[in-house]
């Protein structure tokens, strides 16, 4: 309400005799749906009303109150001679502005109050009385803390992507006072919760909605931030998302990723808030700029690492990752008791393929191998290239004779599949396979050289077939 027209609106309850000389009843029955502390004052400033809310946010009862200077309200006796007479006083010419004042309740906690004032005046023109409206604004102190953690957040170079996007929602949840921080992933009318933070532990990751279902469907259809500070009294009372979650206050924003909807941050809980003010939007808009370029580096990050670990030509992990698998697979095995089979495969006369149509039909020789490869054992088993046409296979849980059937399959798909080059040139490729079981405190590069050894072997004895390896090698 502005306060010109909260003059025009109380002039109509006053009379020639004051504010004295209204009934509180009708006062009351005016100002008492108000979520705002409304506080009237006789024209000495002295308090002959306050609303209920009022006695919520100041922590006195209206009776305490009734006769005191506005004074006992200030935090700073200043503000009550200073910047409140400048408001307040029969001659005040100030009348549209919101200002912020520290406040003090009865328990001495102080808190920023965003206020706005009025003179009333009697139907002839005097001046009766002042009345002030007062919200809780979080303070200036507040914002600049938030932001100071919000930096230290993101400039923390020990802490994952991950770990700073839940960090930021716990600075979230504790600047807004709300229980509930959501990240979400928003594909179609699908909605799934990527990080969370729930101080009653309710939400996990990965829990979907229906995006229609949810608060977050109002953010999306505003395209900007959207804060509810007491649902039930809001026009989306009857929405299903307050059926649904029942929160009562929620604050959101979208989150935006290269220029395409990633989702939102939101913030929310099963009580009402005061109401969001400016600086609560533009704090969630700052949240979900910074969450947006955390996400983007951190999809950056898994990009550049998954080309470091894929060998380009097959798509089959390289040499690097190939290693890195065996030593936790051995790692693994050692610890559980498990066993774990190791195939050491080099094709058969590659160089002559190279030789004979070009080293392009080697390169497609390799990447057939490959996909055949990956079609043959089980989702646990692991395939990698660890050299020019030189590949593993790991298989966890096998023994030498389940592995040396995995490797005679792989020869006999080979067979029966032939490479086309082009131009009527095709072939089938042979291999030679060595197999070997990690023994007991064996190492990863024993195990390793013992089915290289073995391979060998099937290269000495003709090519085309599996050897099986025996003991260590010393
Ligand atoms: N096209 C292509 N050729 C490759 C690649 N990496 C390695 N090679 C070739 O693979 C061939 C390997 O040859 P060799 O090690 O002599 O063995 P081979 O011809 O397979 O014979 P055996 O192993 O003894 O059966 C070499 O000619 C390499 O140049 C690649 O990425 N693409």
């Amino acid at each position: 309400m502005k306060d010109d027209k909260l003059g025009e609106t109380t002039k109509a309850l006053v009379d020639d005799g004051g504010v004295n000389s209204i009934s509180p009843s009708l006062f009351t029955e005016v100002f008492d749906a108000f979520e705002e502390a409304v506080v009237i004052t006789d024209a000495s400033r002295r308090i002959v009303y306050v609303n209920s809310a009022t006695e919520r946010l100041f922590g006195y009862s209206k009776n305490e109150l009734y006769g005191e200077e506005t004074k006992i309200l200030y935090a700073d006796e200043n503000d009550f001679s200073e910047q409140g007479r400048r408001r307040f006083n029969t001659s005040s010419k100030i009348a549209a502005e919101n200002y912020r004042v520290v406040y003090r309740r009865s328990d001495g906690e102080q808190f920023f109050g965003l206020t706005t004032g009025a003179v009333m005046r009697a139907k002839d023109g005097t001046v009766v009385g002042f009345i002030g409206i007062v919200r809780p604004a979080r303070s200036t102190d507040q914002s600049l803390d938030t932001l100071q953690k919000i930096q230290n957040i993101t400039s923390d170079v020990t802490l994952s992507q991950s770990n700073k996007i839940e960090r930021l929602l716990r600075v979230g949840l504790d600047h807004f006072g709300l229980e509930k921080a959501i990240v979400s992933r928003i594909v179609g009318s699908q909605y799934t919760i990527d990080y969370c933070v729930d101080l009653k532990g309710e939400l996990e990751p990965l829990t979907t909605f229906d995006l229609s279902g949810t608060y977050c469907v109002h953010t999306l259809s505003a395209g900007e931030s959207v804060g509810f500070h007491f649902v039930a009294k809001s026009e989306i009372q009857k929405h299903p998302c307050y059926t649904n979650f029942k929160m009562e206050s929620y604050i959101g924003a979208p989150i935006r990723l290269s220029g395409q909807l990633y989702g939102t941050i939101n913030f929310s809980s099963p009580s009402p808030v005061e109401p969001f003010c400016k600086d609560d939007h533009i704090l969630i808009t700052l949240l979900s700029d910074t969450v947006s370029y955390l996400l983007y580096k951190k999809q950056s990050e898994e990009e550049m690492k998954r080309l470091a670990s894929v060998d380009g030509l097959t798509g089959l992990p390289n040499r690097r990752a190939t290693m890195e698998r065996l030593n936790e697979l051995v790692d693994q095995s050692s610890r559980f008791g498990n066993s774990l089979s190791v195939l050491s495969i080099d094709i058969d006369h590659f160089k002559s393929i190279n030789d004979k149509w070009g080293h392009a039909a080697g390169d497609l020789a390799l990447t057939e191998f490959a996909r055949l490869a990956s079609e043959v054992g089980r989702k646990t088993d692991f395939c990698g290239r660890i050299g020019g046409e030189e590949f593993v296979f790991f298989l966890p849980g096998a023994n030498l004779e389940a592995s040396q059937k995995l490797g005679n399959n792989l020869r006999k798909r080979l067979a029966i599949t032939p490479i086309d080059f082009g131009s009527g040139a095709s072939t089938t490729l042979s291999i030679s396979v060595g197999v070997a079981m990690l023994e007991n405190g064996e190492s990863p590069e024993s195990l390793l050289a013992r089915a290289d050894e073995a391979m060998y072997k099937a290269k000495q004895e003709g090519r085309d077939r599996v050897y099986l390896a025996s003991h260590t090698i010393n």
